[in-house]
């Protein structure tokens, strides 16, 4: 894991966002499955056709250790992308999280592997396995651009894609961002009266 990512990780998504004015957050519907949730990775992407899943595996073996796996499954959410045991295989070839515009199935599971997963919802069904779909390419997952090698950013918030070219950019300007909050909450949450004077301000 290079520094940037390893300080990405300890970043909430909402300043990453409010560094990148909230161009790149995937669509609020991608949720992780716990609170608790907090990862940072580069992505590798897959491409899937609904209900086939079988590329999935491609990605986790092409994926590098401490890599994000991004599933553009185009939000179909009547058969699983992944379950307990595919989010297994991910968990255990080193992956730092799996994101999904779509669905997952085995929650239960899932839960127990205590791994970051993102996704639309839940659903009883798998998929077929075929093998339609591409691995590495240029993808569209909740709404947003995602290439191999962007940094993804996710948190009980949702996820946020960091282009690669502005990783440096878009961390120093989220830990700018971090310091101007908590000044702000320093100087405006102390007293009533610094509140009010916030407020007045505000409303000026
Ligand atoms: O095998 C699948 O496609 C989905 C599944 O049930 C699992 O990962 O456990």
């Amino acid at each position: 894991m290079t520094e940037v990512i390893k300080e990405f990780a300890r970043i909430p998504a909402t300043a990453v966002s409010d560094a990148l004015n909230g161009l790149t957050n995937m669509e609020q519907s991608i949720k992780p499955l716990k609170r608790d949730t907090h990862t940072a990775g580069r992505a590798y992407t897959v491409k899937l056709r609904a209900a086939d899943n079988k590329l999935v595996m491609k990605g986790i073996k092409e994926a590098q250790e401490g890599d994000i796996l991004v599933i553009d499954a185009k939000g179909y959410m009547e058969n699983a992308s992944c379950g307990d045991f595919v989010i297994g295989v991910a968990k255990t070839m080193g992956l730092r999280g799996v994101v999904i515009d779509g669905a997952v199935r085995d929650m239960n599971g899932i839960l127990d592997l205590d791994f970051p997963v993102f996704c639309k919802g839940t659903t009883a069904a798998a998929s077929d396995k075929h093998g339609s779909g591409e691995t590495g390419i240029p993808i569209s997952c909740g709404s947003t651009v995602v290439r191999t090698g962007d940094i993804i950013v996710g948190d009980i918030d949702g996820v946020v894609v960091v282009p690669q070219e502005k990783a440096q950019d878009i961390l120093d300007k989220s830990k700018e961002k971090i310091i101007k909050d908590e000044e702000r909450e320093e100087k405006v949450l102390k007293s009533r009266e610094s509140a009010l004077e916030y407020i007045n301000k505000q409303l000026s």
